[in-house]
């Protein structure tokens, strides 16, 4: 019995009348051997149950489609596994049809910002996996002048360097200004991003002057007083960036240097600057994540500290011109910052938005919280998946292998049904190994019936296989 999968059989047909393809969706057979895709093939009824000998899953009208790729995770394993940790994060990512991740550098200790400690990192995810896992690299103070540490971290696999201009929440991962940005990306944009064809990615947001300190006065279990303490916290920031990436627009100084602006969440002057910036050739990502799609400042209700993330949820009108931005495929991709932390730091009885923990628990939830979300701004299922796995892929590097059905591929898929609702309420299992979140108490759409990883049916109905046997996802070294 192989225990990696609920279903131990190697060579299998998926059968689906909405099969998300890169042609469109289709009623076709999907054929699995191996842990690859073999072939799709369209036809409008589902085969017998067996196809000469290999059986068909039947799962009629349910959508089958490529699994998320989550690109924006923080897993906090080795050093803060108390807050997560890679077996309830990756159990959460398998029920919530996520099929890969990539784990942030932060908040584990030590944070990930050497060969070494990824390795410390690899030997720590070790046999924990449900789902394939990959690592950014952390881009601090501390490495960015030094092209030799850079070299050797990428060398190893991490998927890219990522880096914060404001204050991280964690000490042990300082931030990197403007002028450090500005400093290793001269020196380092060449000989080590675009040597690896590896993407930067910042947290772009700025202190501004002045302003937590004109915050001491307010009330501190209103949200007004968390938001108004970043109001414009990442137009400076931006600005700064897109100058330090103006040369990598083709024939550029810095072509082949890609950068990429995590979880963006002003929807105004930000996304001028970066239209702009797409506009005139700079290779220059953005992903938004689903708390700012599917929440606003108007419903944070007074000492709900759930919501506290940073760039703040902003206004209900922000939160609809980031959906027509999304319908005007500004975004390359979504993620979720699943960024959790023990229930008692969000301090939830206190409610002070100042003090508690920044970071919003989402994992398990972003698949059917997007679609619920995006349904009333004509979301359609391709525009989803394309968010949700080819755009993460392509930033990762992984979309040889993975992000879209194709024959050749990996096999990992989810499978879901965006009609069918469920409520999170106590009898909801939450695979988080701390259970806060925003989404508790909301009636959802999309309910995850399998997720398919590399072939394997590591998620079904409510239950995990009972091995993890997720694969850790290393670039490959140029050398
Ligand atoms: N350290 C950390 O995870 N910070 C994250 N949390 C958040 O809300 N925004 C972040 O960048
Ligand atoms: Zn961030
Ligand atoms: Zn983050």
């Amino acid at each position: 019995l192989d225990r990696c999968s609920l279903l131990p059989i190697d060579h299998f047909f998926l059968f689906s009348k909405r099969v998300i393809t890169p042609a469109g969706i289709i009623s076709a057979s999907v054929e699995i051997d191996n842990g690859k895709v073999v072939s799709i093939l369209e036809r409008q009824e589902a085969p017998s149950k067996e196809i000469n000998g290999v059986p068909v899953m039947d799962y009629g009208n349910a959508v089958v489609m490529p699994g998320l790729i989550d690109a924006h995770v923080h897993l906090n394993e080795p050093g803060r596994e108390e807050w997560e940790g890679f077996v309830t994060g990756t159990m959460a990512a398998a029920a919530g049809g996520v099929t890969s991740l990539v784990d942030m550098p932060l908040n584990s200790f030590p944070t990930t910002t050497s060969s070494e400690l990824l390795k410390l990192k690899l030997a720590s995810a070790a046999e924990k996996l449900m789902v394939d896992v990959g690592f950014w690299g952390g881009l601090v103070p501390e490495n960015a002048a030094n092209l030799t540490i850079l070299d050797e971290l990428l060398d190893t696999g991490a998927l890219g360097l990522k880096s914060f201009m404001c204050p991280s929440g964690i000490n042990d991962f300082p931030m990197t200004t403007g002028q450090h940005i500005q400093v290793f990306f001269q020196e380092a944009a060449l000989p080590v991003l675009a040597k690896y064809g590896r993407p930067l990615l910042v947290h772009a947001e700025k202190e501004q002057p002045g302003v937590k300190s004109s915050q001491v006065d307010k009330d501190p279990r209103l949200y007004s007083t968390h938001l108004e303490s970043r109001p414009n916290s990442e137009q400076e920031a931006i600005r700064e960036l897109l100058d330090v990436a103006k040369d990598t627009a083709p024939g550029g100084k810095a072509e082949g240097a890609r950068v990429h602006i995590v979880h963006l969440s002003d929807a105004d002057e930000s996304i001028q600057m970066i239209k702009k910036a797409k506009a005139q050739g700079l290779n220059v990502s953005v992903e938004t994540c689903t708390h700012y799609l599917a929440f606003s400042s108007d419903n944070i209700g007074d000492g709900d500290t759930r919501y506290k993330c940073a760039p703040p949820i902003r206004s209900e009108l922000n939160r609809k011109k980031l959906w027509s931005a999304v319908n005007d495929d500004f975004f390359d991709l979504l993620s979720s910052d699943h960024s959790p932390s023990p229930s008692d730091m969000k301090l939830p009885e206190e409610g002070d938005f100042m003090r508690a923990w920044g970071g919003i628990s989402s994992l398990q939830f972003v698949l059917p919280a997007t679609w619920t979300a995006g349904i009333p701004h004509g979301l359609t299922l391709e525009k989803l998946s394309n968010l949700w796995s080819r755009g993460p892929a392509k930033l990762a590097n992984i979309y040889s292998s993975k992000g879209s059905l194709e024959p050749g591929k990996d096999a990992d898929i989810v499978v879901w049904d965006p009609e069918s609702s469920f409520v999170i309420d106590e009898n909801y299992t939450i695979f988080h190994k701390h259970k806060l979140t925003p989404y508790a108490g909301q009636t959802l759409y999309g309910r995850v019936i399998a997720t398919i990883v590399r072939g394997q049916h590591v998620y079904q109905e409510g239950h995990h296989a009972t091995q993890p046997c997720g694969k850790v996802l290393l670039a490959k070294s140029t050398s």
